[in-house]
């Protein structure tokens, strides 16, 4: 795993979780000594942090069959030209960059090298990742079967069109955020009400996982059927629902999203 951050580590902590019992330790590099230090300190991880060897990513990437890439959008190609001839061929290379295409990656690297995009998302630390995956022009159905084994650890994988990757991540891969910002908002409403913080976090926050739970339980249910059963005619929920419809909330939604693909296209042209 190079670039072992918020997300890498996500994963990282995922598939430890998942008790895989790897047969040798899973690699991973860092920029600094301290989180390097940090996160070699469990069992079945080896780190090794780039401001103190240089040559650690390609020194963590030596013999790997799978290698995520989990570093920032705009250090992908330096980080590309760096390991570029200490792969191996057959590697598969599992990006998880916002906007970086397979054919970007692909482009820096020798022949014999399988690419695979991916969009995942943090709760993959609790097992309960969802990650889109896209395949490459390189990657044949085995390296795409193993990057779906890999995220399928740490969750649930959806195997997408790579033109469809920065939809996955407006949905998903920003989509706890979008979902927090909503609890903040909720929790600012009813601390607002006279609820103290603790009182709030607790409603809020059991109110999200068990409304999601209906959700995730009852596929066959659609979530404006799960809402009607809670709205009574001429009740309370009727006039909250009605604030939230007169304001546009899907409408929003939808400006949101096209914002984060937008982002998602300027990154694929960044430095
Ligand atoms: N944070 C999230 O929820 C998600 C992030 N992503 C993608 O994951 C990637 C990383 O994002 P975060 O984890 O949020 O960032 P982060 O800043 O937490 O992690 C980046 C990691 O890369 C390390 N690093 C920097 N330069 C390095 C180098 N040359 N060699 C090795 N390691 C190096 C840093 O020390 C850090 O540990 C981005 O490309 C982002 O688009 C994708 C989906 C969700
Ligand atoms: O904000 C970002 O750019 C990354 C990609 C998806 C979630 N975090």
């Amino acid at each position: 795993m190079l670039g072992g951050g918020n997300m890498n580590g996500a994963i990282l902590e995922g598939l430890l979780a998942a008790d895989l019992r790897p047969e040798a330790p899973i690699r991973v590099t860092t920029r600094s000594s301290a989180s390097a230090e940090q996160q070699g300190a469990r069992e079945h991880v080896e780190a090794f942090a780039v401001e103190a060897d240089p040559e650690a990513n390609r020194r963590a990437v030596k013999g790997a069959g799978l290698v995520f890439l989990g570093v920032k959008p705009y250090a992908i190609a330096e980080l590309l030209d760096e390991i570029r001839d200490a792969l191996e061929p057959g590697t598969v290379i599992v990006s998880v960059a916002a906007g970086i295409t397979t054919a970007a990656i692909e482009a820096r690297l020798t022949g014999g090298i399988r690419v695979i995009r991916s969009m995942p998302n943090t709760p993959a630390t609790i097992g309960l990742g969802v990650t889109g995956i896209a395949a490459g022009a390189t990657a044949d159905d085995e390296a795409l079967a193993l990057a779906v084994a890999a995220f399928e650890c740490v969750g649930e994988a959806v195997v997408v069109d790579e033109s469809l990757i920065n939809a996955v991540g407006a949905a998903s891969g920003s989509g706890p955020a979008h979902l927090y910002l909503f609890a903040e908002a909720l929790m600012a409403a009813s601390i607002a009400e006279g609820l103290d913080e603790a009182q709030a976090r607790t409603l809020i926050v059991g109110t999200l996982r068990g409304a999601a739970e209906m959700l995730h339980k009852n596929p066959d249910l659609e979530a404006s059927e799960l809402r009607r059963r809670v709205t009574s005619p001429n009740g309370t929920t009727e006039r909250s629902v009605a604030v939230f419809q007169d304001a546009d909330l899907e409408g929003i939604a939808k400006r949101a999203f096209r914002a984060n693909i937008l982002r998602s296209e300027a990154l694929a042209g960044d430095k």
